[in-house]
């Protein structure tokens, strides 16, 4: 019996017939992953300020960088693991004091998103990296709310807002934290694990989860991109997730991607952060085209695009040119499980899926 059951099962239904992704050319890929309609779902928030920005902010509320420039801020974006990234994604959010400030740096990341296509983004944000500077959840939650309404109206990018807990501080803290969130319940969809994930296992937050749950949030965790498949089963078990951020660790473990083919658990997987940060050694290497294969919820996601070195078309033009067997069959089901497993109705699903569908035949139609 084979370890993993084939990708036929669970992929989505395609556009037409098969022979329509044979029809696309390779060459014309990199303009069709860039052309193609896609929603982003695992991006942090504050892993979209860029050091321009970060020294913009730092001036306006005179804040003091441990950098002289942006030039040797950007220079030190050299890690060799999560924990040495955090530090200095950590001390980026330090110039964000104002709400106006928060807004700034989501309306900047939605700019980018609509330059890549991307219709619809679910945006991480880490409360408690502000809150604990003496930030209040309102000022945090204004400032990315009012860029989620402006974006929609303004360059019809939808947004949405999942509160992260930071794994590497106490249950008492998440839930303190969830409390302080708890007036502004209509201004965010989910709550999701992130942080430190070597030495806290998601059971460290089975009771704040499940008042999430009580509370009708969506429930979604980082788990398998430092740390073992088992954190990826306990996120499932313990916290209810109901999509596994990274999850890359899963393709360890037989059985669990059985599982996580059967119950269609998306992985938002991001192949450049896992470049930068040593989960794996080349794109090459990147486990993407085994998930996929295995009949997972895969999708592409940019994780923390300014440091990372991309946004969402640039993790999925590296990572197609790094590896074969990515074809445009595979770019289509990327796309359509990013819609899959975003957190909107089945009718808007449906409205991005026939966007994408027009595209994949002009470009079969055109051959280019
Ligand atoms: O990739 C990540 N992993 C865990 N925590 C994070 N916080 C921002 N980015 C990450
Ligand atoms: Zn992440």
């Amino acid at each position: 019996m084979p370890a993993v059951p084939a990708v036929a099962a669970a992929a989505p239904s395609v556009p037409l017939d098969d022979t329509l992704f044979d029809r696309i050319p390779r060459a014309a890929l990199p303009a069709l992953l860039a052309r193609m309609p896609k929603a982003e779902l695992h991006i942090h928030i504050e892993g979209s300020l860029e050091p321009e920005l970060i020294f913009k902010l730092a001036q306006r509320n005179q804040v003091a960088l441990r950098y002289a420039s942006v030039e040797a801020l950007r220079q030190a974006y050299a890690f060799t693991d999560l924990q040495s990234f955090l530090d200095i994604y950590y001390a980026g959010a330090s110039v964000l004091l104002q709400e106006q400030d928060f807004y700034d740096m989501a309306w900047a990341y939605f700019e980018k998103a609509k330059a890549d296509n991307v219709v619809h983004a679910e945006l991480f944000f880490d409360p408690q990296t502000h809150t604990a500077r003496g930030v209040a959840m309102e000022t945090v939650m204004r400032g990315l709310s009012r860029a989620c309404n402006d974006a929609h109206d303004q360059l019809g990018v939808s947004g949405a807002l999942i509160l992260c807990f930071l794994r590497h501080l106490s249950e008492e803290d998440a839930f303190a934290t969830l409390e302080e969130a708890e007036p502004f319940l209509e201004l965010f969809i989910g709550v999701g694990l992130d942080s430190s994930e070597r030495g806290h296992p998601p059971g460290k937050f089975e009771r704040v989860f499940a008042r999430a749950k009580e509370l009708g949030l969506h429930r979604v965790a980082h788990a398998g991109e430092e740390g073992p498949a088992a954190y990826v089963r306990d996120a499932l078990d313990l916290l209810g997730a109901q999509r596994i951020d990274h999850g890359v660790r899963s393709i360890d473990d037989p059985a669990l991607m059985r599982r996580l083919a059967a119950e269609q658990i998306p992985l938002t997987v991001c192949p450049l952060s896992n470049l930068k940060l040593c989960v794996v050694g080349t794109l090459a290497d990147h486990p993407l085209p085994a998930l996929l294969a295995a009949g997972l919820v895969a999708t592409v996601n940019s994780d923390d695009p300014a440091y990372f070195g991309g946004y969402l078309n640039q993790n999925y033009l590296e990572t197609f040119e790094a590896l074969p067997q990515l074809g445009p069959r595979e770019a289509y089901i990327l796309a359509r499980n990013s819609f899959d497993a975003s957190f909107v109705s089945d009718l808007r699903k449906e409205r991005w899926t026939e966007m994408l569908d027009a595209v994949f035949v002009e470009a079969a139609n055109s051959g280019a």
